[in-house]
């Protein structure tokens, strides 16, 4: 019987020493039952002390992560956590496969196009039928479990990724923003996941200038 409702949605697979610029981490891999997803947590230090672990919940972004997208700010999120990770000498990333704020890969770059045309990531969204944002975090309830974790220092700027882990039990002791620089291509997406999608970033009057200069 499970203990909690999220226990049987993965299975953990493996793990193996992952050496980055920063630290060395551990790579663990767990597979999702209902889509066979392969899910990844970052682990360093002695995480399962009780003690609140500093924690970033990252959801896939192949252009981002992956292909050096300056149109969001994924990638530099992704490598400012495990800096901050390595820092402390102490934390955890979950790395969910969940692309395009649960789309997909090619529905994401659907929407792009959209954006091409004036859209913004939210009505880019709606435009091709889905929600504006389609994440689920349920997984993180037994990945953070495996760990012995019961409470973390959250990484995000999100506060709907704050609602989910506190709704499953996992408590945020602390968030910790998680910002980026902004350039002429990530602009207007991070003013809109500001405006629309509740984004806690710097107010926009003091990022963009009144001639548009950044
Ligand atoms: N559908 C869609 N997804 C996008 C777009 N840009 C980035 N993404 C996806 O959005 C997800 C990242 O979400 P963000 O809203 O940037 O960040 P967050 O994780 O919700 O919040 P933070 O914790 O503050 O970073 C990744 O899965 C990206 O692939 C876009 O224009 N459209
Ligand atoms: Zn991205």
């Amino acid at each position: 019987m499970p203990v909690t409702p999220y226990e049987d949605l993965l299975d953990y697979a493996t793990s193996c020493v992952l050496p980055t610029p920063w630290a060395q981490f551990t790579l663990h891999a767990f597979i999702e039952h209902a889509t066979g997803k392969e899910h990844l947590a970052m682990t360093l230090g002695d995480i399962g002390d009780g003690e609140p672990v500093l924690a970033r919940v990252h959801s896939e972004c192949l252009t981002g992560d992956v292909l050096f997208s300056q149109r969001c700010d994924c990638g530099a999120q992704l490598e400012g956590a495990l800096q901050k990770i390595a820092a402390e000498g102490r934390g955890i990333l979950l790395y969910l496969r969940q692309e395009g704020r649960g789309i997909g890969l090619v529905n994401k770059i659907r929407a792009y196009r959209l954006q091409e045309a004036g859209a913004d990531t939210v009505e880019a969204n709606l435009a091709l039928g889905f929600h504006a944002d389609a994440r689920n975090y349920e997984l993180c309830q037994p990945m953070f479990a495996q760990f012995g974790i019961k409470s973390v220092r959250l990484m995000t700027n999100n506060p709907r990724k704050i609602d989910a882990m506190e709704k499953m039990g996992v408590s945020v002791a602390e968030r910790v923003p998680l910002l980026v620089n902004r350039n002429a291509f990530n602009n207007s997406y991070l003013n809109t996941k500001q405006a629309k999608l509740g984004h806690m970033m710097t107010p926009l009057h003091e990022v963009v200038a009144e001639d548009g200069e950044l």
